[in-house]
C-alpha cells in the first residue's frame, strides 16, 4: 500500500530528475554526445591497441636485401585444388608470392592441375593429391617448404582428406607450420585430434566452418552474444592453436590472448578472398617464426602473424573497393597487395 509519506517522495524524487534533466539539457552536454564521446574513446582505444599491433607485424618483416638468394623470403605449399575449384588455390598461392615469399607450391588434384598452372606461370604445381602415393609424393617437398596452407578448395571427397589426413601427420612430424582453411576445416571438425595442441597450426574459419568446428570439438552449440569467449574457448579446447574467426571483425585467439581486427574493408564479400587471407599468412606465418618472440614484444608470433594477414586482406578489399565498387573481385584484391602491403607495413 502507497502511504501518503512515501508518495511524497516519489513526487519529490521524480521532480529532482526533471530539475536534473532540464539543468543537463540547458547547460550539459546532450545525451547524444555523451554517448558519442564515450564511443570515441573506446574507438580511438582499440585503433590505438591496432596500431600497437600493426607494429609488430612490421617488426617481423625481413628486410629485401642483394645478399639473399631465392627461397629465403619463403617457399610455400598450398594443399588444395579439386575439380570443383581451382580459383581457391590459385588464390591462396598467387597471394603468398605477392605478399613476398619467392616460390609458392600447390599440391592439387589431377584434374585441377592444367587449370591452375593455366592461371599463372608463377605457381608451381603438382597434381598429385588423388594418386595412391600423395603423401610421399607431397612428403618429398616437405623439407624444402616454410609452411603449408591446407584446405582452399580441396573439397569434401574422402580419398582426398584421408591423402590430406597424412600430410598433415607428416607436416607436423617435421615441425612445419600450417595454415588451416575451408575444407581442410571440414577435415579438422571430424577428427580434432589431428591438429589438437599443434602450437604451430593457425585455424581461419568463417562463420559458418566456425560454428562447425565450436560444434564438434565442444559439444554443443556457441553463444553468439560472446564472440571473444567462444574464440578463446575453441583455441583452449583444442589445446591453444591459434583460431582466427573471420567477420565484420575478425577476432583471433591463442587460447592466452584475444585480439580484434577491425581494419577497415568494404561492404563487398565477394567469394574468395578467405583464400587472399590464408595464402598471405602462410608467408606471414613463416616470417615470424623466423622472426621470434623479441621482435614481437612477447606476443605469440602466430598471432602476430594472423592480425596482419586480416588487416592485410582488409585493407586490400578497402582499395579495390574504394576502384571498382560492386563489380570487385577478389582478383582486384590480390592487384591491391602490393599497395596495401606497404601501406600498412613500410609507413
Ligand atoms: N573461386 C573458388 O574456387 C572459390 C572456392 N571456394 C571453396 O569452396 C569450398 C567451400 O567453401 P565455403 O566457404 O563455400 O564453405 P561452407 O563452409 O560450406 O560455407 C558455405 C555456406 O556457409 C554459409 N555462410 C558463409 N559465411 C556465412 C556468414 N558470414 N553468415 C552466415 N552464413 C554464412 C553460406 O550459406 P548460405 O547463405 O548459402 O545458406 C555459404 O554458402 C572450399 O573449398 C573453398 O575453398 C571459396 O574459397 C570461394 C572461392
Ligand atoms: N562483414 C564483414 N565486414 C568486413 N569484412 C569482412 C566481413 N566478413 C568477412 N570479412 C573479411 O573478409 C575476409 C574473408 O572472410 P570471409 O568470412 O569472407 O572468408 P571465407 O568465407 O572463408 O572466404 P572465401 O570466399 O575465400 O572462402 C576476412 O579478411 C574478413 O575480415
Ligand atoms: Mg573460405
Amino acid at each position: 500500500m502507497v502511504t501518503r509519506a512515501g508518495a511524497a517522495t516519489a513526487v519529490a524524487g521524480a521532480v529532482v530528475v526533471a530539475l536534473l534533466s532540464a539543468a543537463l539539457a540547458l547547460y550539459g552536454p546532450p545525451l547524444d554526445a555523451v554517448l558519442e564521446r564515450a564511443f570515441s574513446l573506446r574507438k580511438a582505444h582499440s585503433i590505438k591497441d591496432m596500431e600497437n599491433t600493426l607494429q609488430l607485424v612490421r617488426n617481423i618483416i625481413p628486410p629485401l636485401s642483394s645478399t639473399k638468394h631465392k627461397g629465403q623470403d619463403g617457399r610455400i605449399g598450398v594443399v588444395g585444388g579439386c575439380q570443383e575449384y581451382t580459383g581457391a588455390p590459385y588464390f591462396a598461392a598467387i597471394s603468398a608470392l605477392k605478399v613476398g615469399a619467392d616460390l609458392s607450391h600447390v599440391f592439387c588434384a589431377s584434374a585441377a592441375a592444367p587449370v591452375i598452372k593455366a592461371y599463372s606461370p608463377e605457381l608451381i604445381v603438382h597434381p598429385v593429391l588423388d594418386s595412391p602415393n600423395a603423401v610421399r609424393e607431397v612428403e618429398k617437398w616437405l623439407p624444402r617448404l616454410h609452411a603449408l596452407v591446407v584446405g582452399p578448395g580441396l573439397g569434401r571427397d574422402d580419398a582426398l582428406l584421408r591423402n590430406v589426413q597424412g600430410i598433415l601427420e607428416a607436416s607436423k612430424a617435421r615441425d612445419i607450420p600450417v595454415v588451416i582453411d575451408a575444407d581442410g576445416l571440414w577435415l579438422v571438425a571430424q577428427q580434432p585430434a589431428l591438429i589438437h595442441g599443434y602450437r604451430k597450426a593457425v585455424l581461419t574459419p568463417n562463420h559458418m566452418e566456425f560454428s562447425r568446428l565450436y560444434d564438434a570439438v565442444l559439444r554443443g552449440p556457441m553463444d553468439s552474444d560472446d564472440s571473444h569467449g567462444s574464440v578463446l574457448r575453441l583455441s583452449q579446447a583444442l589445446g591453444n592453436v591459434t583460431v582466427v574467426q573471420k567477420g565484420e571483425r575478425d577476432i583471433l585467439s591463442n587460447g592466452q590472448q584475444v585480439l580484434v581486427c577491425s581494419q577497415e574493408g568494404s561492404s563487398r564479400r565477394c567469394g574468395g578472398q578467405g583464400d587472399l587471407l590464408s595464402g598471405s599468412l602462410g608467408v606471414l606465418v613463416h616470417w615470424a617464426l623466423l622472426a621470434g618472440p623479441e621482435k614481437t614484444n612477447g606476443s605469440s608470433p602466430l598471432l602476430v602473424a594472423a592480425f596482419g594477414a586480416c588487416s592485410l586482406t582488409r585493407q586490400c578489399n578497402h582499395q579495390a573497393f574504394q576502384k571498382h565498387g560492386r563489380s570487385t573481385t577478389t582478383s582486384d584484391m590480390i592487384a591491391e597487395v602490393g599497395a596495401a602491403f606497404s601501406k600498412l607495413f613500410e609507413t
